[in-house]
Order: structure tokens, then C-alpha cells, then sequence
């Protein structure tokens, strides 16, 4: 809430002009209907022409003063909210785009974008409902009861208690009401975004596993929950609303009441009666907006509370890094006794692996699914730092670096890859490249066929995986990179294309220091290392020669592998 306060506060002129122009606009209002009281009961007593000239051209006057005023206040407070709002956005984006991937993995994809729209969006209402109408409402109170003072002290006692009722104390008893009646509102409203997302993305695996009744079920749950939440709170700020209008009309009678009795008795020129009520009316005009300051107040503290939580808790899961540039990546690349544990788990992934990637060495990475190779792969970029132990580029460790800065100098094609709805053209990431070496890059990875205008659909939907592969190795082969990190490359891609991909690869990265995860334990007698991951342990390592003579856990790999074929 403090950092939404000082974005808003950022708008100094804004904010200024809109209070300015608040009070003008209730300040405006109040002068009209009280001069349209006085000009009534005036006029009734018939008065020299030029009372009434002078008391219609006031009319005017106040009547676009307010008109204008009103118009400056909502000008000057929606380009203050909007501007916060863009400045929030801002933020909270950059924020939390480097915690990406890290951050997909915390929370689901429906409610993160439900926080970063729906919650952003609702701060809309902090300060043209919270911030800066109760100063506006005090303002103009203050002005008016200033003014009824001087014909009656007993009516601007009664207004002093009506706007501290309409005021203060209804808002405050409202303001624990709304919280009961708001809480959960924005988690029901991220758990029905990430239902939807879920029910959208698994749509085609829910009808085939038949279970497209249970999964619709729960998304209506999800959305009655969020309509009945929205219900209750809709209902507590009508309660609210209500109640503050109704102190208001009953203040305005009370001051009728009590300006009929001094009339009565001597003490009020009757004349002001009409125009006490009229301020007594209009007055509280500025107090409505009170009525749903509790609830804004709290959607706004909710809100706040969200985007707080989506980026500090990220980053305080993370160690701190010291940001250092990574100045150069043709070095060897180590893991000492890294142990490494992902955020919220208890079970080590890794467990007190060491090895070194020599400058320009070829490295395989092997082990049985869930052995811990994709991790690797994520420790050696940065986007995880171990737990204990250190991954180092040279002399300098990926703690002490800026992990955004090792990625430029890396080719890395990881497990899971991303396709944008856009062309192949587009989504092969090298605008500077001409179409001669884009099309001869499709070539390289056996997908000549496609052209490069062709539109692939979210996430490649229209590509097969195995395609889906090789457009991703497209995307390396247009970058040299002194580090090579590739995780399955050859995923779905059928054994004859894979080793044709595979030569292509080899000539494009010779030369740099290469890190291949692979299940395929074939074509891997040219590495300088293989590493045999086991649970998280590093196993064994050595040449193919090496191992095969070791007759080890490798070799009893190879062994199933020759099996199976068989
Ligand atoms: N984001 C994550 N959060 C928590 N645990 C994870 C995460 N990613 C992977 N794991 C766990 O870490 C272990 C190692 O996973 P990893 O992906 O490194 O294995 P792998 O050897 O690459 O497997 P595969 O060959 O199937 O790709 C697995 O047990 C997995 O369940």
C-alpha cells in the first residue's frame, strides 16, 4: 500500500488540482441551492429588481462553477488514477518478469494474469474513491458549517454531527463489515481464472479421459463462489450507501425542523429557512462518496496485498544475487558439491554434485527420468542457485552474477519451449537475419517445407512435437554462442532426422562448450565426458571408452538399451 501511495503521490499536481477542484465543484454546489433557497423565499416578498437580477446572476456564476469544477476534478483525478495505474503496471511488471520461469512455477498461470489485470485494475478506485475524497468532504464541511454558523449555530451543530456520522463513524462501523464481506474475493476470483485456464489448455484430455462433467462442475463452483463473494460485498456497500443517505436526509429534516422553531420563536429571519435546508441537502452530496470508502479502502488494501505477495514472497524464496555482468563464457564451467532443493520442497534434487565443463568441451548428460539432468541445465543458467555449493563461469559464480547477463552468451534449448501465435518467421527470434538464412536454417532441421510465412498457432498447436523440436533448434542455429545447453533436442524426432539434426548441431557448436541431455545413448563416442546422473547424484563420468570399460552404470544403461532394441 505505501509504494501505491507514493506512485499516487508522484501526481502532485494532479492530486492538487483534483482536491482544488473538488472543493470548487462541492463548494459550487452548496453556494447554488443555497442561493436558489434564498432567491425563493425572496422573490416571494416581492424585492427591488436589482436583488434579483444580482441574485440570478449568482445563480449562473455558481452554476458553472460547479459544472466547470466538477468537470476539472474528474479531469485532473482520472489522469492522476490512470497515470498510477500505469506506473503500478509498470512495476509490478518489471518486477516480475525476471522472476519468470520461477514465478510460473509458484503460481498458475489464470491467477497470475487475474493480478496483474483484474487486481492492478482495481486500484483504479484508491484514489479517486479513497485517497482524496474525504479530504475534498472535510473541506467543503468545514466551509459550509463556517458559513451556517453565522445564521445558525444550532443547524451547523447539526451538520457537524451528521457529516461525523455520515462521515466517520458509519464509514469505520462499515469498514469491518466490508472486510468480512470482501475477504476471499480476489483469491475466489484467481482460483476461477486459473480454473478456466486449466478447463481451456486440458479441454481436449478432459473429453477423452471423460471427465469434462467433473472439471465444468468445478469451474461453476468456482464462478458461483466468486459471484456470491462479489454478492455479499455488493450488498455491504448498498447497506452502507443507504444508511449514509438516510443520516442525511434525516439531518436535513432535523435542520428544517429546528430552522422552522427559531423561525418561530424570533431567532432566524425566515427568509434563510429555504436556504439552510438547501445547504443541509447538498452539502451531504459529499459525504456519499464516504459511504463507499470502507469497501474501496479494503479492495484497494487487498489488491495491494496481492501484488505484494506475488513479487516479495518470490523474492525472498530466492538467494540474493549480487548482480555482476557476466563478461565472458568461453571458461570453464563448474559445479562444486552442489546441493540443490526447489523452492517449497523439502527433497534435494541434487545432491553434492561436482564436475567441470573444460571451454569448448562436449559434454552428454544421461540418467533415468527424474535423475535431476533438467536441473542442471536450470542451475547452469542461473535461474536456480543451489543451495549449497556453487556453479561457477571461470572464477565467478552464478550467485554473485546477474543471471540475465550469463543468457547472452548461451544457446540453450530447454525441456520446454515457447511458441508464439505469430509467423515461423517471427518465432525464430532473428529479425536482423534475411530470409535466404532463415529458410537455409529450416533446412538444416529437415523443415524446409514450411515457409517462412506460415502461421503457427499458440504454441505451435499446428506443428507436430517433433517439429516443434526442431523449429527450436532452428532458433540456436541462427546465434553463435561459446555455451551450448540442449535438453533432449532430439525429443519426438524420429531417429533418421535426429541424426541428421544432430551432425548439424555438432558442426554449428563446434568449438564451444557443449551440454547435452539426452535419454538417447547413441552417438555419444565423440564426447570428451559423459555424466551419469542417479537421484540427483553424479554417478559416473568419463569418456564412452571409459565407461563402457568400466562396465558401470552406463554400461548397464547401454546394456537395456541393446535390449530393448533387440
Ligand atoms: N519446478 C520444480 N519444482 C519442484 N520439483 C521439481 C521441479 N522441476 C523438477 N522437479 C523435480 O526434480 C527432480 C528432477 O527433475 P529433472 O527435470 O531435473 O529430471 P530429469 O532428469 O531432467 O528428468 P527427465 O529425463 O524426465 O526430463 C524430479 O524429481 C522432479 O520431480
Amino acid at each position: 500500500m505505501k509504494l501505491i501511495r507514493s506512485f499516487v503521490l508522484r501526481e502532485k499536481r494532479d492530486v492538487f488540482l483534483s482536491v482544488l477542484f473538488g472543493f470548487l465543484a462541492g463548494m459550487g454546489a452548496v453556494a447554488l441551492f443555497a442561493n436558489s433557497g434564498y432567491l425563493i423565499s425572496r422573490a416571494a416578498i416581492e424585492p427591488p429588481l436589482y436583488v434579483l437580477t444580482v441574485t440570478i446572476a449568482l445563480l449562473k456564476l455558481f452554476s458553472f462553477t460547479r459544472g466547470l469544477s466538477r468537470y476539472g476534478e474528474r479531469l485532473y483525478s482520472h489522469r492522476a488514477t490512470f497515470t498510477m495505474l500505469s506506473s503500478v503496471r509498470t512495476h509490478f511488471f518489471r518486477q516480475i518478469a525476471p522472476l519468470a520461469p520461477r514465478i510460473t512455477h509458484r503460481f498458475q498461470s489464470g491467477d497470475l494474469l487475474s493480478r496483474i489485470v483484474g487486481d492492478v485494475e482495481s486500484l483504479q478506485n484508491y484514489f479517486l474513491r479513497v485517497f482524496y475524497p474525504p479530504v475534498v468532504m472535510a473541506a467543503v464541511f468545514t466551509a459550509t458549517i463556517a458559513f451556517t454558523v453565522f445564521f445558525s449555530p444550532a443547524a451547523a451543530a447539526l451538520l457537524v454531527g451528521g457529516v461525523l456520522l455520515a462521515g466517520w463513524i458509519l464509514p469505520a462501523i462499515y469498514r469491518g463489515r466490508q472486510q468480512r464481506a470482501s475477504a476471499g474475493i480476489r483469491e475466489a476470483r484467481g482460483k476461477l481464472s486459473t480454473d478456466a485456464a486449466e478447463f481451456f489448455y486440458g479441454y481436449q484430455d478432459l473429453k477423452l479421459f471423460q471427465k469434462l462433467d467433473d472439471k465444468e462442475e468445478e469451474l461453476l463452483e468456482a464462478a458461483d463462489s466468486y459471484v456470491g463473494k462479489q454478492r455479499k460485498a455488493a450488498g455491504s456497500r448498498l447497506a452502507g450507501l443507504t444508511w449514509n443517505q438516510s443520516t442525511a436526509f434525516l439531518i436535513s429534516w432535523l435542520v428544517l425542523v429546528t430552522g422552522v422553531v427559531m423561525t418561530a420563536n424570533g431567532t432566524l429571519d425566515g427568509i434563510y429557512l429555504a436556504m439552510l435546508m438547501m445547504i443541509s441537502l447538498t452539502v451531504f452530496e459529499n459525504a456519499v462518496p464516504m459511504a463507499q470508502y470502507p469497501s474501496y479502502a479494503e479492495e484497494s488494501r487487498q489488491a495491494a496485498a496481492r501484488l505484494d505477495e506475488a513479487i516479495e514472497e518470490e523474492q525472498q524464496e530466492q538467494p540474493q544475487r549480487s548482480g555482476t555482468a557476466l563478461k565472458r563464457a568461453d571458461v570453464p564451467i563448474r559445479f562444486d558439491a552442489v546441493q540443490f532443493t526447489y523452492p517449497g520442497e523439502v527433497r534435494p534434487v541434487i545432491k553434492d554434485v561436482s564436475f567441470t565443463l573444460p571451454a569448448g568441451s562436449r559434454t552428454a548428460v544421461v540418467g533415468a527420468s527424474g535423475s535431476g539432468k533438467s536441473t542442471l541445465a536450470q542451475l547452469m543458467l542461473g535461474i536456480y542457485l543451489p543451495e549449497q555449493g556453487t556453479v561457477s563461469y571461470g572464477n565467478v559464480s552464478t550467485g554473485a552474477l546477474d543471471e540475465t547477463t550469463i543468457w547472452p552468451h548461451v544457446n540453450a534449448q530447454l525441456q520446454e519451449q515457447h511458441f508464439f501465435a505469430a509467423t515461423v518467421r517471427d518465432n525464430l527470434f532473428a529479425e536482423e537475419a534475411d530470409d535466404a538464412d532463415l529458410q537455409q536454417v529450416l533446412e538444416q532441421v529437415r523443415l524446409g517445407y514450411l515457409s517462412l510465412d506460415t502461421l503457427l498457432e499458440e504454441r505451435a498447436a499446428n506443428l507436430s512435437g517433433g517439429e516443434r523440436r526442431r523449429l527450436g533448434t532452428a532458433r540456436l542455429l541462427l546465434r553463435q554462442k561459446p555455451v551450448w545447453i540442449l535438453d533432449e533436442p532430439a525429443a519426438s524426432v524420429d531417429a533418421a532426422t535426429a541424426a541428421e539434426v544432430g551432425a548439424e548441431i555438432e558442426h554449428a557448436s563446434a568449438g564451444s562448450t557443449f551440454f547435452l541431455i539426452s535419454h538417447d545413448l547413441s552417438g555419444l563416442e565423440a564426447m570428451d565426458q559423459i555424466l551419469v546422473m542417479e537421484e540427483g547424484r553424479l554417478v559416473e563420468s568419463g569418456t564412452y571408452q571409459e565407461l563402457m570399460r568400466r562396465q558401470g552404470s552406463f554400461y548397464q544403461m547401454k546394456l537395456v538399451e541393446a535390449e530393448v532394441v533387440a
